[in-house]
């Protein structure tokens, strides 16, 4: 990756009538980087990539690509490319005339126009054949990697992608973003890319930036937008976790209701000082919960009873009811499942290497 950021966004703002869609949004993204926006609906993932490809206008502040400020400029004459999640291929074309679409706009030759096209089926590891067969004739998965293609065949400086894999089915969905995953490292191109999913974009970003109400919550790689989260929202927006509300004493330490705190010294030590009164939340994913036999013994222990268990495949989820009445999520391994009835009284531990503590939320 390079220093010099490929796409820069100052101060975007957008407004629709008296609603602020985009509340001032400062980002930088780099060369050669998968970038993926994520947020709940209506967070204004789409109003965002809508103005980097130039679809609406921004009502204040400015885009830059590299030297050139492009947020005044139409579309059609931006170096990026979009791949919308309706694909929107010409069905009654060829795959190969769908992929060369691009360069039949730009006046290539026929011979070099096919030669490309074949290469980028290559890319895309489909058949030659595909070259005749009709856009009608191919699957969900064919047609997705016939758009991916034709994005490529514009050579855009960036790809921006609009859910493209939300119609599919869930194997296709996994197979397609381990293969888009591959293409970004194969073409080195920077990619853009919208979702609902954490999971995709888990598996296939460099970057994440978690969206909520038109401003960036936080932006980072995925193990500390998983593991350290900046807010509430964050945590529980990256999946399945367990929150305790907690404050500050007046030795240093920690106080909640329903857990109990052995944090061996000061909680200082730990990072998770809070100063006496203040208050905030402490973070333990479901994986990092362990069932304690009534001798061991945890930096932080909770009692409750097993109130359900689900089978995930290779994990089985519990959930516990606390003593505070709030109900924890746990997640095991097969191998290391609990064996009691639902009903049983359990006591639950985890250790201060695996909490994170949200200050202020
Ligand atoms: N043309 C428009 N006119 C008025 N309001 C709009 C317009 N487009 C979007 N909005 C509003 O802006 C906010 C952000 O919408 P946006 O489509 O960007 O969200 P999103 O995160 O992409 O949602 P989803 O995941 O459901 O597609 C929403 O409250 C939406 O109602």
């Amino acid at each position: 990756m390079q220093s010099q950021p490929i796409l820069r966004l100052r101060n975007v703002v957008k407004k629709f009538g008296s609603f602020t869609a985009l509340h001032g949004v400062d980002l930088d993204i780099e060369e050669g980087e998968f970038f993926t926006i994520v947020g709940p609906s209506g967070s204004g993932k789409s109003t965002m990539i809508r103005l980097l490809v130039g679809m609406d206008e921004v009502t204040d502040g400015e885009i830059w690509l590299r030297d050139n400020r492009i947020d005044q400029t139409p579309a059609n004459l931006r170096p990026t490319c979009m791949v919308f999640q309706s694909l929107a291929l010409f069905p009654h074309m060829s795959v190969g005339q769908n992929i060369e679409f691009p360069l039949k706009l730009r006046n290539s030759p026929p011979a070099d126009r096919k030669k490309r096209a074949l290469e980028l089926l290559d890319l895309l590891r489909l058949p030659h054949s595909y070259y005749d067969k009709r856009i009608s004739q191919c699957s969900g998965g064919e047609k997705q990697r016939v758009a991916l293609a034709r994005a490529l065949a514009f050579d855009p400086e960036i790809l921006f992608f609009d859910e493209p894999l939300s119609a599919l089915d869930y194997r296709l969905r996994k197979t397609l973003e381990k293969e888009l995953k591959s293409l970004h490292s194969r073409t080195g191109k920077t990619f853009v890319y919208i979702t609902h999913s954490l999971e995709e974009a888990m598996v296939m970003s460099d970057r994440i930036a978690i969206m909520k109400e038109g401003q960036f919550e936080q932006i980072s790689v995925a193990d500390e937008i998983y593991g350290r989260p900046v807010s509430r929202f964050v945590a529980e927006f990256m999946g399945e976790v367990n929150l305790f509300e907690i404050e500050g004493t007046t030795t240093g330490g920690l106080h909640g209701k329903g857990i109990e705190i052995h944090v061996n010294g000061d909680a200082r030590d730990f990072g998770l000082a809070l100063e006496n009164g203040t208050t905030g939340t402490l973070m333990v994913r479901p994986e990092y919960v362990r069932f304690l036999t009534s001798s061991a013994t945890a930096d932080f222990v909770v009692r409750g009873i097993l109130r359900a268990d689900y089978a995930l495949g290779s994990r089985i989820q519990y959930e516990v009811e606390t003593s505070a009445g709030q109900i924890l999520t746990i997640e095991k391994l097969r191998e290391d499942r609990f064996d009691g009835p639902e009903g049983s009284e359990v006591i639950l531990g985890f250790d201060t290497e695996n909490v994170h503590l949200i200050r202020g939320a």
